[in-house]
């Protein structure tokens, strides 16, 4: 299944994710509901999902229920919740070090150290929201590094991780979300993809640039899947972070993209090495956009596998 992201829903929508973005809020009411994946489904799916094996189930599920059952009982399945405490609740957190239950942190905080690849990379902490300034034509916010980090970020840190409900690929519950409907959707792995319409970070307001500074690559931190953003290159204190969204994307919202890389709205270029079906295909001279190859392919459940050279 190809992997689509984006962002658009309506500015209600927007308004209501901003004011709670990052933090754990009660469900609207119309989703306190079993509209979604129902406790037994996934309770399968955690069976069945080997990536999660190194973890207890039920304390994992004690867990679960304990932060994130609502008023009407019914535990929030699938899961800004997973996606915010499974895999970080172990980790030790830049904040509160090694107290998961600090008064700074407790179990919503997405400010911890988590673990890829033997390096420790940071969770948050790094960005900020941003309006988008007029010249820019691009709609809405946009994610930034804060300008409190002098050093900014060195390539090959991790800014952040996708967060937002776990919607199952397939299965007997598929016809009850409508995550076939969002335009919030980043595929995760074989069994779900995570939809941030309506829960997630700031991560969901990353804007597409041609030559992104950040690849969304899926890798595995404490046994669990995630998707996480990584600085293709340093980025400077205050700059803009940006991923690529691929060409889909584009295709599926129709929408022009309004980088910089053209003084003109443009369709994306396909990555380097891409075979190109039209040349005749309106491009306003992005034609080296190649640098970070973000295509959704790129990071399917085998992990990034594009060219990852540095930006210009
Ligand atoms: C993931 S959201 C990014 C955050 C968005 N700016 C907001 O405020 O919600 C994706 C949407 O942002 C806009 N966008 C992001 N990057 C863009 C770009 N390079 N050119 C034009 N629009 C862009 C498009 O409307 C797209 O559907």
């Amino acid at each position: 299944m190809a992997p689509t992201c984006s962002f658009p829903g309506d500015e209600q929508t927007r308004a209501r994710f901003r004011n709670n973005f990052g933090t754990v809020v009660a469900l609207p009411a119309w989703r306190t509901s079993e509209y979604r994946v129902n406790k037994p489904t996934w309770r399968k799916m955690l069976r069945e999902n080997p990536m999660r094996a190194p973890y207890h189930e039920a304390a994992r599920l004690q867990h679960f229920q304990r932060y994130f059952t609502n008023a009407n009982g019914y535990t929030r399945p699938q899961v800004l919740n997973a996606v915010l405490d499974y895999g970080t609740e172990q980790m030790e957190c830049v904040v509160c070090g090694r107290n998961p239950e600090g008064p700074i942190c407790g179990q919503a905080c997405l400010n911890r150290w988590y673990e890829a690849d033997g390096a420790m990379g940071r969770l948050q902490n790094l960005c900020e929201v941003r309006t988008m300034p007029p010249e820019s034509r691009i709609p809405g916010q946009g994610l930034f590094l804060r300008e409190h980090l002098p050093e900014g970020l060195s390539a090959g840190q991790h800014v952040g991780e996708y967060v937002g409900e776990l919607v199952p690929l397939e299965g007997p519950d598929d016809a009850l979300n409508d995550a076939a409907d969002s335009n919030y959707v980043y595929n995760c792995n074989d069994h779900f993809n995570i939809d941030a319409e309506k829960w997630g970070n700031e991560t969901r307001f990353i804007n597409h640039h041609c030559r992104a500074n950040l690849v969304a690559e899926s890798i595995v931190v404490g046994g669990r899947r995630i998707v996480a953003f990584r600085a293709l290159r340093d980025i400077a204190a205050g700059e803009e972070l940006t991923v690529d969204y691929g060409q889909d994307f584009f295709q599926k919202t129709g929408e022009l993209c309004f980088c910089n890389v053209s003084p003109v709205p443009h369709v994306p270029t396909p990555p380097a090495g891409t075979p190109t079906p039209d040349p005749s295909e309106g491009d306003d001279g992005d034609d080296e956009a190649d640098g970070s190859d973000g295509s959704y392919s790129s990071w399917t459940d085998q992990g990034f596998s594009g060219d990852e050279a540095g930006q210009s």
